[in-house]
């Protein structure tokens, strides 16, 4: 479908076979992303590998965070922390269960990713992560690229009246303070640590800081490159897992069978052990499954990250010029009755029946996009939320609210440059198996 989004030339994609031509066929021309300009107020301060134009430094990049920083021996290493942290947060709704208050999971869920992510790139809990929170929060709201001076970039009336710049300039300062903070707060950390414990536990700004120092990565690292990629590898992580955990949970309790059949597979799996560890997860398969029907349904980045055609091309038979933007309708793709049965229905068992993965072959099915510029952490990103998602259903048994039935619980969607559920999931949990 061609669009003019303001001044600017846009196709929107919604068949796997246009996919396929953009991510796979075509994958070259276009794996560059469009800068709007709130981007680039926002990317002013440093940039990290998400929007970096493709080229030898993206690739450079590319291959650095692949292979140093979200690899799957890297992504095992923090393994104690995801765990510790889990333990964490059962032992704090344990301690509300009694109350008969309900729990904010949504705020619990988001403080849970934020710490197990945060330990895992300064090596210890982050001492401002409300403020970090918040600043997430705000990035999903500015970062859409539908802001008006997005749309009508050659106008600086637009521009000034719409403001999202001045926004978006104070997002990147506050952002970059608290990277400072987290920097110093590692560095203080460190300074105390003997050699050996610092070359046993290397935490992503370790790896950043070592490389540095080595010369970089085949390009050279500079201190605002290093706290480009830190804020970027939080704000792509975070929000996307806690929003696809919080999804998956309103799933689970509008369709009690569904959550009935995962807590009768972890209780067979789990026998009579008190706390789920990472061994534990080979035999969940009913819980993946849960996770990649959340990710069809509830797509957390609906649009993917848009692309930008680099050289004029045909693509189904359409001319698709030179800087026209791309965008991968993937929650449309997901829900076409012409790839799915029943699309609309939270169904985990379709995917026992096909092969169908989101690994960035299937291209009806691309929660992490696919080709060069395919999620690089989505390793890192499955490891929290099949442990989470494990974790809250083995420790508890979950109600509504009084009153809510399942039919109607409120499934509205806030949408930005994810799509989050747009109310706070409160629940009442009873403590099934304690630690
Ligand atoms: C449920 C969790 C996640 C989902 C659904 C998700 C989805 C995506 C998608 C759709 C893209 C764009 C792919 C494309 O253009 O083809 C992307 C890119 C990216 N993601 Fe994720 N992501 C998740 C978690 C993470 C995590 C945990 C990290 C890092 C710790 C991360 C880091 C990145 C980065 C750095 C890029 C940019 C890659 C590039 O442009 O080369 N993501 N992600």
């Amino acid at each position: 479908m061609y669009l003019r989004l303001g001044e600017l030339p846009a196709v929107v994609v919604s068949s796997p076979d246009a996919a396929r031509e953009v991510m796979k066929t075509h994958d070259v021309t276009f794996a560059t992303r469009p800068l709007s300009t709130t981007l680039r107020a926002t990317v002013a301060g440093g940039l990290g590998v998400a929007f970096s134009p493709y080229g030898e430094r993206w690739r450079q990049l590319r291959k650095f965070i692949t292979l140093e920083l979200l690899s799957a021996k890297r992504v095992r290493s923090f393994r104690p922390i995801r765990e510790d942290e889990a333990a964490r947060f059962v032992g704090g709704i344990a301690a509300a269960c009694p109350a008969g208050e309900p729990v904010n999971v949504t705020a619990r869920v988001a403080n849970l990713v934020a710490d197990s992510a945060l330990r895992a790139m300064i090596g210890e809990r982050f001492g401002r992560r409300e403020e970090l929170l918040k600043c997430v929060a705000q990035a999903v709201k500015i970062g859409s690229g539908f802001n008006a001076c997005d749309l009508f970039p050659s106008s600086r009336l637009v521009c000034a009246i719409d403001g999202t710049v001045r926004k978006a300039r104070a997002f990147t300062r506050k952002t970059f303070e608290l990277v400072d903070y987290a920097i110093e707060q590692h560095r203080e950390r460190r300074s105390g640590a003997s050699a050996t414990d610092v070359a046993e536990d290397e935490d992503l700004l370790g790896v950043l800081l070592r490389t540095q120092e080595e010369g970089g990565f085949g390009c050279p690292l500079d201190v605002g490159d290093i706290k480009a990629i830190l804020a970027e590898l939080f704000l792509a992580g975070s929000e996307s897992t806690s929003t696809t955990i919080i999804w998956a949970m309103a799933e689970l309790m509008r369709n009690p069978s569904v959550m009935k059949r995962a807590q009768t597979e972890l209780g067979c799996a789990l026998q009579d052990k008190s706390t789920v560890t990472e061994d534990d997860l080979v035999n969940l398969p009913y819980i993946k499954l849960i996770i990649k029907e959340t990710l069809r349904l509830h797509t957390p980045g609906p649009l993917l990250l848009p692309r930008e055609c680099q050289e004029s091309c045909e693509i189904l038979g359409y001319d698709v010029l030179k800087g026209t933007i791309v965008l991968v309708n993937a929650w449309a793709i997901c829900r076409d009755p012409k790839y799915w049965d029943e699309p609309e229905v939270f169904k985990p068992h379709r995917f026992e029946e096909c092969t169908t993965d989101f690994m960035g072959t299937d291209f009806c099915y691309t929660p992490f996009g696919a080709g060069r510029r395919i999620c690089p952490g989505l390793a890192f990103a499955l490891a929290n939320l099949e442990l989470v998602l494990a974790v809250l259903l083995f420790h508890f048994d979950w109600q509504l609210p009084s009153g809510v039935i399942p039919s109607e619980l409120d499934m509205e969607e806030e949408v930005g440059i994810s799509v989050r559920r747009k109310r706070d999931l409160f629940l009442h949990p009873t403590l099934r198996v304690p630690l």
